[in-house]
């Protein structure tokens, strides 16, 4: 696990973008693992800048997000479908066919997930996967006590996610109580894992990462497993660690 300091969330958002450009500068026909939530829209802002100055293109890219709600349409402004619409896609080359997202909206909920699954390992797997880690140290939206087996499924959202996204909603009740999320070991198999965690209030789910043991309590606890993980934190997140720790790139 190698762990990259920001000196604040500009700088952190800058550094995301510069390793996803670097990925498709390196493979344009890279597939890349997008999330959502509040810690890469500035990211997002970045990749968007630097598809404007020509450094980057997404013409060849395909995208697969992490997680959707369950029973938004794409057009709802809190979908994720309409989120990711908003921060990227509509800025970029990327083909609409190749950005996908779980289906929310599917009538057959097992089948859209298995059908999520078949079209990742067609692009071929998913080069490089971008996360954010909830309050409850959750990934994607496996909240805690998934198994760290389980694949593309449907969660039933923990009271504290529901609490934490109904910034985006008009009242607590308006939050969606499920969601459609890859699982855990889909998460593992990309080839490259890059966790954002940004301010202060993420400090002690920072803190409980990088000291704390693998358990299924804690579904980021995993990702120290992973052979190729990133995390980009800036100084509010990393201030319950010891800085030797981070200089030393535990
Ligand atoms: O970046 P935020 O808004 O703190 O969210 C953290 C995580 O929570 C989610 O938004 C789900 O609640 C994830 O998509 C995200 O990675």
């Amino acid at each position: 696990m190698t762990m990259e300091k920001a000196k604040d969330y500009k700088e952190l958002s800058v550094m995301a973008a510069e390793r996803i450009a670097m990925k498709i500068s390196n493979k344009p026909n890279a597939v890349l693992g997008l999330a959502t939530g509040s810690t890469p829209e500035g990211m997002y802002d970045a990749l968007i800048k630097m598809y404007n100055q020509k450094r980057i293109s997404f013409a060849e890219a395909a995208t697969f997000n992490l997680d959707e709600y369950v029973g938004l349409h794409s057009d709802d402004e809190n979908s994720y479908a309409y989120y990711m619409k908003q921060h990227l896609f509509q800025h970029i080359d990327l083909s609409p066919e190749k950005a996908h997202l779980p289906d929310g909206e599917a009538d057959d909920m097992d089948e859209a997930c298995k059908a999520y699954e078949q079209r990742i390992e067609e692009a071929g797997g998913i080069d490089l996967q971008v996360i954010g880690i909830g309050l409850n140290g959750h990934i994607g939206f496996n909240e805690p006590h998934t198994p760290f087996e389980q694949r593309t499924h449907v969660v039933e959202l923990d009271k504290t996610t529901r609490n934490a996204n109904a910034r985006f909603f008009p009242s607590l009740e308006a939050v969606p109580t499920h969601a459609i999320t890859m699982g855990i070991q889909n998460i593992m198999e990309s080839k490259e894992l890059l966790l954002l965690v940004a301010g202060e209030q993420k400090a002690s789910v920072l803190e409980r990462l990088v000291y704390g043991d693998k358990t299924e309590a804690f579904p980021a606890s995993i990702i120290k497993e992973h052979p190729n993980v990133t995390i980009i934190a800036d100084q509010g997140a990393l201030s319950g660690l010891k800085a030797a720790d981070y200089q030393a790139g535990k």
